[in-house]
């Protein structure tokens, strides 16, 4: 590998560069003994504190916008789309409005300086992608905000001419038209007004059926945006949400079903910031629009009959969480290590060869004493999995015991299941902790202490290890022994549950080995392919006790 000089290399980079050119604390960790190549090859892998020096550039959105204390629209609306699109957002604030789902109270207007301050601060430092404007209640903020964009240039500018809220209040009123039309509007890629703000930028006309929209996109296109998007949310008498995109040469119609709510308020920050994430993560305009009215839809549809305060128009839900939780009878499991004392996990081909159902199988299990249930099925087709699994994470949540799911994921989040247990060929573990979220309980098969590392840095909360000794239940199993149990326990910063070939009658030495953080045995035949789960389970539940207590005298 090649090295090259710190200029070099900033250029190679440009315009992402790693570090700031001029950052004074560069020089402090070079030391002057060793040879140049290695300092830079030091220098880019790690920074003063040992982290890892990474090149991923973020997409980033600067939005220009007021503050909506009800956060469903404005500043606050803009950061959470932004979030929920996957793309960085910061954020210029212009005026901070007293607002509810009732209307706006108040506004308090930032000075066009302290804006212009905002704007330097975000544009000098942060390589701002896209800038995608909302609130501009004064005309000295729309020129300061003109002169920063002549200054800092970015690869794209989405209007959203805010004027009036859904409510029905004034946000930035006629003085800026002006400025409006002649400085800002010829700057951008794209503006995105609705039907009132269409109207008042063309002098009041009248807007009330599509062709009056596609009239209005080709008068606005005149005024020099390079494309316009006319909001058709309060078209009178529109059964389906239309709006009319003009990109100078042609018109699109795009049109989705008007999802029935009152939850709209914030629905065209939401568009506008949206589209901007899409165009900074490189889509073309089209694209990004329709990309972007899908993910209004989507998101209005989710959040449709959420209450938050008592006025006609309430806010959505732009991250499609509030609702999780809802649907189960009880939440999320807290995993404690001491849940994987009796880890029982079922297989359905024993369940039928016993003639009774997996919800039955899974009852009679905790009903004799298993801590923890983890849903195996490797042939079963996906719906009726899902459809099992969502009966059982309700007996479990009964019962307060977790529900984990083997390998699929999907089906893990489509019932809302308390984890997963995942093995060295599925899915890596900091994926699924991507995909699950913070809170669910991730575990993962290993059998040699390298594994048992890996799982710690992954993320996950506990491991299971076998084959302690052979067994059917697996194909190709390798057995690792008690002296392999020992081994991946000693290197195992995460709780240990043993499994393979466990029952009432080995489980003691299992639990001899005496390594403290062994929580328990993990077994599949030893209860479901008997005949009574139910006292299998409580046999197994006792032999444990007794051994345990053998080991702590
Ligand atoms: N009830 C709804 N169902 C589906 N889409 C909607 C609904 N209301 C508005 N939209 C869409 O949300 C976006 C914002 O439009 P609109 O509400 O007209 O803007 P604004 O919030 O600026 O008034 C548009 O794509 C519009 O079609
Ligand atoms: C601070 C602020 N900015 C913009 C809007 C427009 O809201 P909507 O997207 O519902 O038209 C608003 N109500 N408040
Ligand atoms: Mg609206």
């Amino acid at each position: 590998m090649a090295f090259c000089s710190c200029n070099q290399f900033l250029s190679s980079t440009y315009p992402f560069p790693i570090f700031n050119k001029n950052s004074k604390s560069v020089p402090k960790f070079l030391n002057s003994r060793v040879p140049q190549s290695l300092q830079f090859q030091a220098y880019m892998s790690m920074d003063q504190c040992g982290v890892p020096l990474t090149k991923i550039k973020i997409p980033h959105i600067l939005t220009v916008a007021g503050s909506d204390s009800g956060a469903g629209a404005g500043i606050q609306a803009d950061i959470k789309a932004c979030a929920a699109r996957g793309v960085y957002c910061s954020s210029v604030i212009t005026a901070v409005t007293a607002q509810n789902t009732v209307g706006v109270q108040g506004v308090d207007i930032v000075s066009e300086a302290f804006v212009s301050q905002q704007l330097n601060s975000v544009l000098s430092d942060m390589q701002v992608d896209v800038v995608k404007t909302g609130m501009l209640p004064s005309l000295g903020i729309v020129n300061v905000l003109c002169q920063s964009l002549r200054h800092f240039p970015v690869r794209a500018l989405v209007v959203d001419p805010v004027m009036v809220s859904t409510s029905g209040d004034i946000l930035a009123g006629p003085s800026i038209l002006s400025v409006f039309r002649e400085e800002l509007l010829p700057m951008a890629d794209i503006i995105t007004p609705n039907i009132k703000e269409a109207s008042a930028l063309l002098g009041g006309v009248q807007l009330e059926t599509i062709a009056d929209m596609c009239s209005a996109a080709k008068q606005l296109h005149a005024m020099g945006p390079r494309s316009v998007l006319v909001k058709g949310g309060d078209l009178p008498d529109s059964l389906d949400a239309v709006d009319i995109f003009f990109d100078g040469k042609q018109y699109h119609e795009l049109r989705s079903s008007r999802v029935k709510t009152h939850n709209t308020h914030g629905t065209g920050c939401t568009l506008a910031s949206a589209i901007a994430a899409e165009l900074a993560k490189g889509s073309p305009m089209l694209r990004a629009i329709k990309v972007a009215k899908r993910y209004v839809e989507t998101a209005l549809e989710y959040g449709k009959d959420i209450v938050i305060g008592n006025g006609p128009q309430g806010p959505f839900d732009h991250l499609l969480r509030l609702k999780r939780g809802l649907y189960s009878s009880t939440k999320q499991m807290e995993f404690n290590p001491s849940d994987l004392f009796l880890y029982a996990v079922t297989d359905s081909v024993m369940n039928e060869r016993w003639g009774r159902t997996m919800t039955d199988a899974v009852k009679a299990a905790i009903e004799g004493g298993a801590t923890i249930i983890q849903l195996r099925e490797k042939d079963a087709d996906t719906r009726e999995f899902l459809e099992t699994a969502k009966a059982c994470v309700e007996i479990c949540h009964f019962y307060g015991k977790p529900l984990l799911i083997n390998d699929r994921i999907d089906v893990a989040l489509a019932c809302d299941a308390d984890g997963v247990h995942v093995g060295q060929s599925d899915m890596p573990a900091h994926l699924v902790r991507t995909l699950l979220g913070p809170e669910k309980i991730i575990g993962v098969s290993c059998k040699t202490p390298e594994q048992a590392k890996q799982a710690w840095i992954d993320g996950a909360d506990y491991i299971g290890c076998g084959g302690v000794y052979p067994t059917n239940t697996k194909a190709n199993n390798v057995t690792v022994g008690l002296e392999g149990l020992r081994t991946v326990c000693l290197a195992s910063n995460l709780p240990v549950v043993a499994i393979g070939g466990i029952n009432a009658s080995n489980a003691r030495s299992v639990i001899e080995l005496g390594m403290p953080n062994l929580e328990g045995v993990a077994v599949v035949s030893a209860l479901f392919d008997r005949e009574n789960i139910l006292s299998e389970t409580r046999n197994l539940h006792a032999s444990l006790i007794q051994a345990v207590s053998k080991v702590k005298s």
